[in-house]
């Protein structure tokens, strides 16, 4: 039988693709699509594909309720995902969250609720493939570089700041080595808020411009040198695709949260 996936933001830019992506995968089927347009038109012929006979719900409740549903995935809006991640989880449904813009304390509360109901919960910042290699050689590199700053970069309509992959990040390098900046940010003339912000021991800066779409830059400094990692994503929704059909196949039989798609590719950092 095959793994039955409910897409939250199905209508949306990484919604469409994903629909595309487990229409093609033989071993996955669509069980429900939500979202805030186009609801009660069919899922598959909303993202261009043909019909999939899977109708668009209004809310993460009505799909899960009227389909059995084997994985939830959400790509909606940073004000939606955490209600619909738990939704999911109080009706039993494990989750792969792609949606941006929940702090570490949502990502606790959401953990204690997986934990308590016995499944999975696979969060990325960012579900590409050479995003994930972005973040796992910065968290590398953060063990034995401890002077670092993280450049976030996006289109200038992003509702969220940082985005996932830059807060995920910066969380998680700060839990290695936290950035302490070289003169006291409390004592800097001028404003402040030119040095960034402490986001879980990392040091952020946003840049929001049109022409982005998601660039994420780690900057390391020594004496006389300098290291940069950086990702730029395209125009495309596509390459989030594999890596959140990964994390759909994967979450099923796990219990409790797992942050970032580099572990579920790379083992846990060493
Ligand atoms: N983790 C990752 O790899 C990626 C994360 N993202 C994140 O995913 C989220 C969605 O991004 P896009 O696809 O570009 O958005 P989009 O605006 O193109 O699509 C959003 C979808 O969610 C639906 N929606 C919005 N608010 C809703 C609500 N309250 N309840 C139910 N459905 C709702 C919309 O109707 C639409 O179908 C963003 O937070 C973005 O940063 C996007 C791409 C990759
Ligand atoms: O809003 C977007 O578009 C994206 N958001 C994700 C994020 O917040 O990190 C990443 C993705 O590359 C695009």
């Amino acid at each position: 039988m095959s793994l039955r996936i409910c897409v939250g933001g199905a209508t949306g830019w990484t919604g469409k693709a994903l629909v595309a992506g487990i229409a093609e995968a033989k071993d996955l089927s669509l069980s429900g699509a939500v979202a805030r347009k186009a609801v009660g038109q069919d899922a598959g012929s909303v993202s261009g594909i043909g019909h999939l006979g899977v109708a668009v719900s209004a809310s993460v409740a009505d799909a899960l309720g009227s389909e059995p549903t084997d994985v939830y995935i959400d790509y909606t809006h940073p004000s939606a995902v955490k209600a619909n991640t738990l939704q999911a989880l109080e009706r039993g449904v494990p989750v792969v969250v792609g949606t941006s813009g929940l702090s570490a304390a949502d990502y606790e509360e959401i953990a204690r609720l997986a934990e308590k109901q016995g499944l999975g919960v696979v969060a990325s910042g960012n579900f590409s493939i050479t995003a994930s290699l972005m973040t796992r050689f910065s968290l590398l590199a953060a063990q034995h570089v401890p002077d670092y700053e993280i450049i976030d970069y996006a289109k200038s309509t992003k509702p969220d700041v940082p985005s996932g992959t830059a807060r995920e990040l910066a969380e998680r390098m700060g839990a290695i080595q936290k950035s302490v900046p070289g003169y006291p940010i409390d004592s800097v003339i001028g404003p402040k808020e030119s040095r960034g912000a402490d986001v879980g021991g990392g040091r952020v800066h946003a840049v929001r411009l049109p022409s982005y779409v998601l660039a994420v830059e780690t900057i390391f400094g020594k004496d006389g040198e300098r290291l940069s990692i950086r990702h730029d994503a395209g125009s495309s929704a596509g390459p989030y695709v594999a890596g959140t059909l990964l994390a759909a196949r994967r979450v099923v039989a796990m219990k409790g949260l797992v942050r970032g798609l580099d572990n579920l590719l790379f083992g846990p950092v060493p």
